[in-house]
Parts: C-alpha cells; sequence; structure tokens
C-alpha cells in the first residue's frame, strides 16, 4: 500500500502551484517528493518538439506517464502542473486547483517575462476556469478542491489546510 498520497497541483500558470508545493512539501508531516512536471518534462527530454509560437513544449504524455507510473504507485507524490487530465483518476487522492484573480495573474505572468499573447491565454483560461472544469470532469468531486491563491495569508492557510488534510488520510490508512 501507498506510504502517502498523491496529491495533484494543478492550475493555471501563475496561480501559486510551485510555492504552495514546496511550502507543502517542507511542512507535509511525512515526506513527499515534489515533482515539477514541466521541469520534469524538460529534464527528461519528454516532449515531442517546442512550439515557439505558443513558447512551449508539446508533451509526449505516453513517456510522461510511464516515467511517472512508478512513482504514483508508491505515493507520497506532489504532481504540480498547469494541465491535470492527462494523470489517470486512479493515481489522485486529492486534486487541488489553485485559482487568483485574473489582474492579479496578469502582473505575476507579466513579472514572469511572458510574451502578450501568453498572457492573454492564461488570463481567459483562468477566467473562463479551464482547469476547474478540467479538474472536475476527470476526477470524482469529493477529492477535487479549489483553493484562493491571492494573498500570502491564503498560501499560509492553503498549505495548513492540507497538511491536516494529509493527517487525515494517514490516520484512515491506519484504519484501513
Ligand atoms: N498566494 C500567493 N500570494 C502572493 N503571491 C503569490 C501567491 N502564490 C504565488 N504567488 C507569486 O506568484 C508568482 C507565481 O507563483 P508560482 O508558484 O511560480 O506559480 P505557478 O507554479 O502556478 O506557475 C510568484 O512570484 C509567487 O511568489
Amino acid at each position: 500500500m501507498a506510504k502517502g498520497p498523491v496529491i495533484i497541483l494543478t492550475g493555471t500558470p501563475g496561480t501559486g502551484k510551485s510555492t504552495h508545493a514546496e511550502l507543502l512539501a517542507n511542512e507535509s508531516p511525512i515526506p513527499l517528493r515534489n515533482i515539477n512536471v514541466s521541469e520534469y518534462v524538460k529534464e527528461r527530454g519528454l516532449y515531442e518538439n517546442y512550439d515557439e509560437e505558443w513558447q512551449s513544449y508539446t508533451v509526449d504524455e505516453d513517456r510522461l506517464l510511464d516515467e511517472l507510473e512508478p512513482l504514483a504507485a508508491a505515493g507520497g507524490l506532489i504532481l504540480d502542473w498547469h494541465t491535470c487530465e492527462a494523470f489517470p483518476e486512479r493515481w489522485a487522492d486529492l486534486v487541488v486547483v489553485l485559482r487568483c484573480d485574473h489582474t492579479k495573474l496578469w502582473d505575476r505572468l507579466e513579472k514572469r517575462g511572458y510574451s502578450l499573447k501568453k498572457i492573454q491565454e492564461n488570463n481567459e483560461a483562468e477566467i473562463m476556469q479551464v482547469i476547474l472544469e478540467e479538474a472536475r470532469s476527470s476526477y470524482p468531486p469529493e477529492i477535487v478542491i479549489e483553493l484562493q491563491s491571492e494573498t500570502m495569508e491564503d498560501l499560509e492557510s492553503n498549505v495548513a489546510r492540507l497538511v491536516e488534510w494529509i493527517k487525515l488520510w494517514l490516520k484512515n490508512q491506519e484504519g484501513s
């Protein structure tokens, strides 16, 4: 049986996934491996090509899932990615969708040096809650949670909530 849960941390780029993932990995009562999937894809060459127009990699999902499968089976994992539907339902114990006011998101993406086109695309996706819909249509509703990520207080309370959820998950494992 898995020693820890698999938490999918998703949301539009800039909503705060990496920031949350790092803090959660630090504060978790059990060790969690934190995988930034975009970095993982780049490091391992798990892409088909680089799309100049969108300044992004076209991920080879089959290879990515093959590589992640044993890690998901072992558990104790945070998967930080701006999309989530590719991950099999059976992997996920919790799917966290981070949300951010679109004007704040715009500023964050501008600071990151994204092109105007990419900022607009992401901003629109956030307004249309594309990732939230994706999570809701890919996983059972009871494991999908939506969390605001606009302030440092949000960050702290979200992580505290996730730590409590992990503790409960561990307790439930003992009992089953
Ligand atoms: N809850 C928050 N409150 C204030 N700033 C935040 C919050 N979450 C993220 N940020 C800031 O927004 C930027 C993008 O965060 P990041 O974690 O890199 O997003 P993502 O991994 O979703 O692309 C960073 O500069 C980060 O410090």
